[in-house]
Parts: structure tokens; C-alpha cells; sequence
């Protein structure tokens, strides 16, 4: 069964590697973005710490940052307080961070083949290897996803899921210390979305990639993740952890199953007590306002 947890603190960032220690620290992350009518604060004391291998779904009301998180762990947004490393580094440099977003972006002119050695020219980073050493890479991880055969079709002869499947593969490719996933699966069709999210599953553990995967689906997140982590309304930071005990990689059994359906109900609970907080918040009046009843009175 899951069991929820208060979010422990991620330890000291940027100290000398070891290879136990987390794979992504983040520690009481703050940013923000600067609009017209002033700074946004976007993540508000973020702490996450992500084990090799491991799985962490994250989920959140929309709006709340989750994107903006993954932005912090590319080093796209810059933090304003807090600290965050990728493999003891910080973001965006030589750790390798893949990407999988929600439209697959494939190279339309070349074949399945070729998108995939393109992420593995990137991992060689300026080394020689042979084209025969990059096929055999290629056709092995196109197996992995599942499309053995497929490596001479262009991404417009696939369909929206195998397309996927590519992209995945090509993320991979370049051998990421983390994978990102951002709502990948949201654009297919429930089957196809289902059956993804097992090849997700299975080449994750297959490859022994930790991820980091943002999703609106709350089944979702938990089939794939190690760890849901749920984040507060903006400025968002994670207020629970809930541990998803069950073996990867995960089958149809539990996608359909009753632990799977226990712990997403406990997500969504959680989700929806914090929701109906914020509402309530919002539709408070101030303290100073007069009361609706005062009001009347007058
Ligand atoms: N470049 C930007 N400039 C200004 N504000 C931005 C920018 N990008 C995002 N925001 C705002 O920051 C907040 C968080 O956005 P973000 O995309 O991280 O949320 P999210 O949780 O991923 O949302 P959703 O679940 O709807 O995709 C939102 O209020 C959004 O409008």
C-alpha cells in the first residue's frame, strides 16, 4: 500500500559526488517570472530529492508550477533562493537531462532510424563512433520501445503513439542521467495512453533511468511513479509524498487493480482537500472588509 510522508528535506547540495546520493536535489527552490504587473512567484520552497532509477510522478492543480519545476531542473528558469543539482552538478551543463514533452519532435525528413542516432551523436559528445555501433544502438532501444522493424519509416507514417514511442527512444538515446517527462502521453487516446505508459515503464527499468514525470492523470502518475509527490496551489511546493510499494515494472495487472485505484483515491483526496482550501480561501472576505451582514445593515 502507499503511505504518505511530509516531504523530507533534500540533503546539502553540491558537494562532492557519491554514487548513492540523489540524482536530483532540490532544496527549498524559489522563482519566480517577471509579468507586466509585477514578479510571479512561481515555486515557493521546493524541496525534492530523486534516487538513481527512481520514478517520481508529479501532480498539482493547474497552474501550480509543475512545468516551471521541470524549467528549474534544465536550467531554463533560474532560481531567486534555494539550490538544485543533477547528478551533483548544476542543471544544464554536462549531466545529461532527456526530455519528453507532450508533441513528439522528430525530425520530419528523417526515418526512425536516423532520429534515434541523432540523440546518440549528442551522448558520444564529439567522440568517433562507427555507424555500425550506432545502428545496432539505435535497433536495440527501437526493441526496447517496441517498434522493432519500424526503423526505415518516416515520423509521418507512424501514428501519434508510436511517434511517441520514437521520441522516447531518441530521449534516451543520449543515455540522460534523468529523464523529464512533461504530460507525454496526454495527446493519445486512452488505449494507446495505457499501453505507453507500460513502455515507459518497462524501458525505465529496463534502462535503470530515474524520471521525473508531471502528468494531470492521477492513475498515471501513480502507475508510474516510485514517489507521487503533490504540489500546492502557486506559488507551489510539494506538501505530501506518497510511496507507490509495488515492483516495476508494472503490469496491466496493476494499472487495472485495486492497490493502484487505493492509492490514486488517496491522491485525489489530497488534491481535492487542498483545492477546496484554496477556494474557500479566495472566496473569504478580508479581514478588514465589513462583514456581508454588517454590510447590509447600514
Ligand atoms: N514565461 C512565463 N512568463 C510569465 N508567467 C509564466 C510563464 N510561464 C508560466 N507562467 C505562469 O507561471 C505559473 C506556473 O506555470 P506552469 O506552466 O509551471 O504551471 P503548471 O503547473 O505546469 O500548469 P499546467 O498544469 O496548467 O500545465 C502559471 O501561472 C503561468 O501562467
Amino acid at each position: 500500500m502507499g503511505s504518505a510522508t511530509t516531504p523530507a528535506r533534500a540533503a546539502t547540495v553540491h558537494d562532492a559526488p557519491d554514487p548513492g546520493r540523489p540524482v536530483i536535489e532540490i532544496a527549498a527552490a524559489r522563482t519566480h517570472y517577471a509579468t507586466p504587473a509585477g514578479p510571479l512567484p512561481v515555486l515557493d520552497g521546493v524541496d525534492l530529492a530523486v534516487r538513481p532509477g527512481e520514478v517520481v510522478a508529479v501532480v498539482g492543480p493547474s497552474g501550480c508550477g509543475k512545468t516551471t519545476l521541470l524549467r528549474v531542473l534544465q536550467g531554463l528558469a533560474p532560481l531567486d533562493s534555494g539550490e538544485v543539482a543533477v547528478h551533483g552538478a548544476a542543471p544544464g551543463g554536462a549531466a545529461e537531462t532527456g526530455y519528453v514533452f507532450q508533441q513528439p519532435s522528430l525530425f520530419p525528413w528523417w526515418n526512425v532510424r536516423r532520429n534515434i542516432e541523432f540523440g546518440l551523436k549528442l551522448r558520444a559528445r564529439g567522440r568517433r563512433t562507427s555507424a555500425a555501433e550506432r545502428r545496432a544502438q539505435a535497433d536495440r532501444l527501437l526493441e526496447i520501445v517496441g517498434l522493432t522493424g519500424f526503423h526505415d519509416f518516416r515520423p509521418a507514417a507512424l501514428s501519434g503513439g508510436m511517434q511517441q514511442r520514437v521520441n522516447l527512444a531518441r530521449a534516451l538515446a543520449i543515455d540522460p542521467a534523468v529523464l523529464l517527462l512533461d504530460e507525454p502521453f496526454s495527446a493519445v487516446d486512452t488505449l494507446t495512453r495505457e499501453r505507453l505508459q507500460r513502455v515507459l515503464s518497462r524501458t525505465l527499468h529496463a534502462l535503470g533511468t530515474a524520471a521525473v514525470i508531471v502528468t494531470h492523470d492521477i492513475r498515471e502518475a501513480v502507475f508510474l511513479g516510485d514517489r507521487v509527490a503533490v504540489m500546492s496551489e502557486r506559488p507551489g511546493r510539494i506538501v505530501a509524498t506518497f510511496t507507490v510499494d509495488h515492483p516495476r515494472p508494472r503490469t496491466e495487472d496493476f494499472q487495472h487493480g485495486e492497490q493502484l485505484a487505493a492509492i490514486a483515491a488517496r491522491v485525489y483526496r489530497h488534491l481535492k482537500d487542498g483545492d477546496e482550501r484554496a477556494h474557500a480561501e479566495q472566496a473569504a472576505p478580508a479581514a478588514d472588509a465589513p462583514h456581508p451582514e454588517k454590510r447590509r445593515a447600514r
